[in-house]
């Protein structure tokens, strides 16, 4: 690999109202430990690959202290620095990141802080994809089912193809430099980083990925995410 160090940079400043919890859903907890605090470990694995690793939270957040006991560590950083948006959230982070001496040059895996089935080895998978590539990129998943386009009235106006269309994940990895530069010209529009590298005109590596790293977003998802981890628990007791 070059010089280039690696950064991984965690939103965690939204609330989730999807999700109908009464706190932020990140700090729900699951099999024994806040969201966030599966979503850091499994980051904390590879902590060797990394050069720093952030949680970016709201300014007036009172929860992430209890959630994430042990953080920050060493080359771990609380950025308080949350917005409105997701894009705000990481664009924030990722400035705050360089005054930390993150370089223009660096890579940083963005990742949300609801993702927290991550596994390690998906991790791996999208630095190896991505380290040597001119763009970078972001793991994602094939479709499994047929896919409608509808009216407003929730009637199917068409059946698209689904051969080149691909479920959006994270952990998506750009260079910082790159990436920072992107999200300003896009504004809160975009959804992800990659959103913003293609607004530049740039064509992000899209890394398969796996079903299991879902987005906890609704009531039902908290229920299948804890019996995930548990499981995996189990699989290696
Ligand atoms: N202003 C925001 C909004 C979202 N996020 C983070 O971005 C990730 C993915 O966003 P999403 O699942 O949409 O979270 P929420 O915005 O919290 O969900 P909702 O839209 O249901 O409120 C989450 O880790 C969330 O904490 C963030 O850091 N800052
Ligand atoms: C970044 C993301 O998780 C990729 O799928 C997603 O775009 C976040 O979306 P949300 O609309 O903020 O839930």
């Amino acid at each position: 690999m070059s010089s280039s160090r690696l950064f991984v940079l965690i939103p965690c400043a939204g609330f989730g109202h999807r999700a109908g919890g009464v706190q932020p859903k990140q700090y729900q907890r699951l099999a024994g430990s806040s969201m966030v605090a599966h979503t850091v470990a499994a980051f904390r694995a590879l902590a060797g690959r990394f050069a720093g690793l952030a949680v970016v939270v709201s300014p007036d957040d009172r929860e992430v202290q209890t959630a994430l006991p042990r953080f920050p560590a060493d080359s771990e950083f609380l950025l308080r620095v949350g917005g409105v948006t997701r894009a705000a959230t990481v664009r924030n982070g990722l400035a705050a990141l360089r005054q930390k001496g993150a370089g223009a040059h660096d890579w940083v895996l963005v990742h949300d802080a609801a993702r927290c089935l991550v596994t390690s080895s998906q991790i791996e998978a999208l630095i190896a994809a991505c380290e040597h590539d001119a763009v970078g990129g972001l793991l994602a998943q094939r479709l499994a089912d047929t896919l409608k386009a509808s009216s407003a009235d929730s009637r199917v106006t068409q059946t698209l193809s689904r051969a080149d269309k691909w479920l959006a994940q994270t952990p998506q990895m750009f260079r910082i430099g790159m990436l920072l530069d992107a999200l300003e010209r896009a504004g809160d529009a975009v959804t992800d980083e990659a959103g913003a590298i293609e607004a530049i005109g740039l064509s992000p590596l899209l890394v398969p990925g796996s079903a299991q790293n879902f987005k906890v977003t609704f009531p039902e998802d908290f229920a299948l995410a804890e019996a995930v981890l548990l499981g995996r628990r189990k699989a290696i007791a």
